[in-house]
Order: C-alpha cells, then sequence, then structure tokens
C-alpha cells in the first residue's frame, strides 16, 4: 500500500477547506498514512510541454493542478464539483463524488432578511448568469451587478456597501463556518442550483489504481447519481456554471427526479423542464431533459451566447 498521499490544491480558503476535508477523511481511513497538501496559486491554464500531454503533437492545455498530477508532484485534486468540466486532460479522470452540502443558493445581506423584502430597484451582486435570469424572472426591478473573487472578496464587496445583497453558494458559506451569513436559504424553485453545486469531486491519474482503491471509501453513492445525472445535463448542453443553465437532481428510492432551465441572461425567458426515471439510468435522463429543453427553444439561447 502507498504510504503517502499528496493533494494539490490553489490557496483560496474555500479550496483549502476542501483539501483539508479530504486530508481528514483519509486520516480517519488509513492512520498509518502520510497525507500532504501541496499549495499552488494557480495562475490560470498553462501548455504543459510533457509527454504524458501530447494528443496529435500538440500540447495541451490543462491547469496548474493537473500538471501536478501528471508529473506525479501531486496523487489527487479536489474540487467543487460545479466547476470540473466535463472532459478532462489525458491521463486524468474523476475517481471519487464525495457527499453532497446543501446545494441551495444564499442570499446574503447585511440589511435584508430575504428576496421577497428587497425593495424595488435593489442591487444584487452575482456574476452568474444561472443567477442572474432566475432572480430577473421572479424580480424584474432588481439591478444585478457584477461580482467576481473568492467567497472572502465577494463579501467584503458587499461590506463596502457595494451591493444590497448578494448570491452565494450555501455551501460554500457553511463550510467556511459563516452560516451566520446567510439570511436565506433559496428553495429549488425559485432559484435550481447549478449541475454538481454543493458537492466535491477527487481527480487522480487514470492509471493510478492504489489511489483510486484508497479513494473509494469517500465515494457517496445517492450524491454521485445526482450529479451524474446533473452534469449529463451539462454536457447535452455544452455549458456549466458559466453559463445561464441550471440542472438539479433528487433522489428518493429507486427514482431520480432532475430539473432543468435554460434562461436568457435578461431574464425575459425561461425554458423549464424535469424529468423522472429510475437512478441506474441517471445518464440517459440527463440527455434526455437537455434535447427536451433543447428542442423547446434552450438552443436558441446558447446560439446566440455560444456564437
Ligand atoms: N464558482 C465558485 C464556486 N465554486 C463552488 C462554490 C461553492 C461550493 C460548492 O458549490 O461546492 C463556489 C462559490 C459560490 O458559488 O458561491
Amino acid at each position: 500500500m502507498k504510504d503517502k498521499i499528496v493533494i494539490a490544491t490553489r490557496e483560496s480558503q474555500l479550496a483549502l477547506w476542501q483539501a483539508n476535508n479530504v486530508k481528514a477523511q483519509l486520516e480517519a481511513l488509513y492512520p498509518d498514512m502520510l497525507v500532504e497538501l501541496l499549495g499552488m496559486t494557480t495562475k490560470g491554464d498553462q501548455i504543459l510541454d510533457s509527454p504524458l500531454s501530447k494528443i496529435g503533437g500538440k500540447g495541451l492545455f490543462v491547469k496548474e493542478l493537473e500538471t501536478a498530477l501528471l508529473e506525479g508532484r501531486a496523487d489527487i485534486a479536489v474540487h467543487s464539483m460545479k466547476d470540473v468540466p466535463m472532459a478532462f486532460p489525458e491521463g486524468l479522470g474523476l475517481a471519487v463524488i464525495c457527499e453532497r452540502e446543501d446545494p441551495s443558493d444564499a442570499f446574503v445581506s447585511n440589511t435584508f432578511e430575504s428576496l421577497d423584502s428587497l425593495p424595488n430597484g435593489a442591487i444584487v451582486g452575482t456574476s452568474s448568469l444561472r443567477r442572474s435570469c432566475q432572480l430577473k424572472m421572479q424580480r424584474p426591478d432588481i439591478i444585478i451587478k457584477d461580482l467576481r473573487g473568492n467567497v472572502n472578496t465577494r463579501l467584503r464587496k458587499m461590506d463596502d456597501g457595494e451591493y444590497d445583497a448578494i448570491i452565494l453558494a450555501t455551501a460554500g458559506l457553511l463550510r467556511l463556518e459563516m452560516p451566520e451569513r446567510i439570511r436565506q436559504r433559496i428553495s429549488a424553485e425559485t432559484s435550481l442550483p447549478a449541475g454538481g453545486q454543493g458537492a466535491m469531486g477527487i481527480e487522480c491519474r487514470s492509471d493510478d489504481v492504489q489511489t483510486i482503491k484508497l479513494l473509494t471509501p469517500l465515494q457517496h453513492e445517492e450524491t454521485a447519481i445526482r450529479v451524474t445525472a446533473e452534469r449529463a445535463v451539462n454536457e447535452r448542453l455544452n455549458g456549466g456554471c458559466q453559463a445561464p443553465i441550471a440542472c438539479f437532481a433528487i433522489l428518493t428510492d429507486d427514482t431520480l427526479w432532475l430539473r432543468g432551465l435554460v434562461g436568457s441572461p435578461d431574464g425575459t425567458t425561461m425554458i423549464e423542464g424535469e424529468i423522472r426515471g429510475h437512478k441506474d439510468d441517471a445518464k440517459s435522463l440527463g440527455v434526455q431533459l437537455a434535447d427536451d429543453l433543447l428542442s423547446r427553444g434552450a438552443n436558441v439561447i446558447l446560439d446566440a451566447l455560444y456564437q
């Protein structure tokens, strides 16, 4: 058995929390194994000039974390499933999906209790098209103002008075131990979450059977089924958390209930759909729902965005 696992991680507070959470789970499972973090301040994508990454003679764009995995400087990387693209670089893959935290969006404000109590023309911060199109659908009077940066940066900008309220993922605020920031957990009916929101996934080298085996107990079957269906929607729609796409699955016994929507960024059009089926068909349910949305007009909205 391996005697050490190195976790490559970005150095934002949320990324570090997630890496440390996986570290603690592995240490509890394998008391004799060393688990280390390898922190890196990612400066975006880079071209990896290694034989491993050569596809058709071209260098492959990979994240710095993935370069560390491919070069063997690290064994695993922990991700928010919401941010994980469908395709992985050659040689890497998703090993497990861990138990989901609350997937909802959170209403955060220093002044107001809830979305409903926002006054006319209130300024709400989010850079997510998914969040803004759903908010605008309910409250066309609200002014959406772009808000970027990690969770702490976004909170600081609100505290500085630039926004009446902001929308963040509940899971992130809970992980950063700031539950008091959550004024309202917004229902899925009001703001359908992004595919994978609230779940963590672990990436490693596809041929690293030892590590994959060690990670297996961290897999949470219910979460994995739900997130598989959600990701199939995103894959079919060719979008992720950057697009005005929401998809959210709930599993009851063996039945998966998958809801999805595509909204126009201006909040005037929303194509919504849902599907129910057996959990073993998670992926095909996601594809079917996406096709249904596309056939009813999502294609027009997305084509305008992707062009
Ligand atoms: N896109 C940023 C991001 N990626 C994952 C989370 C939160 C945690 C999660 O969804 O697992 C966040 C912050 C946010 O949306 O407020």
